[in-house]
């Protein structure tokens, strides 16, 4: 069964988030995952960690106040200082894994003129991330969720990755994002599978708990298992009561 780690923004939201490690780590888990570290300090952060004997697997980059400004011509030298940043945090935590957050295409912007911005910004960071030992990773996210979102189905994300190089770049899969913008996502994950560095789940349609809502999980991480994928899982779902009493579903699934 696949290797989960908790996602710190999404779980053990009833704890300030620096105690959010040490429960992720009673829970069971050996990493963690969470958009935003930059509200503390990567000391801080890195204390946790060891102390609870935990690994970082991913973060963002900063979101600039929304979901990501890759796509944004105007934003680029935000983005740019924003990839720094997120750089060093990853190199302070011992993180591989960096998401690149796409944005939203502004309503004044043609799509075509975000689509050259997003490649040229991707580019750029990769060139960033390599000498720093970091894979960054692309996320589409469905449109319900986020409207206007840039990247918006797991083949234009893989499209991108093909593009710069899957040693330098990778698709991060969110089977919850997939289901709920494209649905097939068995054979998707069977034809991306080697542009894929990073998963996330939860079901559709609550974000809740893998075994709340509509996808045969069973099948799709047998599936995920058959197709070799060694990355990590994060679980980036909204418990649908209190993150512990959710866990069981993790028993049922874990290695
Ligand atoms: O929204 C999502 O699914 C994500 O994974 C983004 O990174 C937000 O944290
Ligand atoms: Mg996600």
């Amino acid at each position: 069964m696949p290797k989960f780690c908790a996602n710190l923004k999404w779980l053990f939201t009833e704890l300030p988030f620096l105690d959010r490690f040490d429960a992720a780590a009673r829970a069971g888990f050996q990493a963690v995952e969470y958009a935003s570290p930059y509200e503390f300090s990567a000391a801080e952060i890195r204390g946790r960690l060891r102390a609870c004997g935990l690994r970082q697997v991913l973060f963002n980059t900063p979101a600039g106040g929304g979901s990501g400004m890759a796509c944004v011509p105007a934003r680029r030298d935000e983005f740019r200082d924003g990839v720094r940043k997120a750089l060093d945090y990853a190199a302070d935590l011992d993180c591989g894994l960096v998401h690149l957050m796409a944005g939203i295409v502004p309503s004044d912007l043609s799509r075509d003129t975000a689509a050259a911005a997003y490649a040229a910004n991707v580019a750029w960071a990769a060139d960033q991330a390599e000498p720093a030992g970091v894979r960054l990773v692309l996320e589409p996210i469905n449109q319900r969720d986020v409207p206007g979102f840039f990247l918006r189905t797991q083949e234009e994300g893989a499209a991108v990755v093909e593009a710069i190089g899957r040693e330098r770049i990778g698709l991060q899969f969110d089977i919850y994002h997939c289901q709920v913008a494209q649905g097939d996502v068995t054979r998707r994950l069977e034809a991306l599978m080697p542009a894929i560095a990073h998963m996330q789940v939860a079901d559709v349609p609550g974000r809740n708990e893998p075994g709340t809502g509509e996808i045969a999980w069973d099948y799709v991480f047998r599936r995920i298992d058959e197709l070799g994928y060694a990355g990590w899982v994060g679980c980036e779902y909204r418990p649908a009561t209190e993150t512990s009493a959710g866990l069981g579903w993790l028993k049922r699934f874990s290695a």
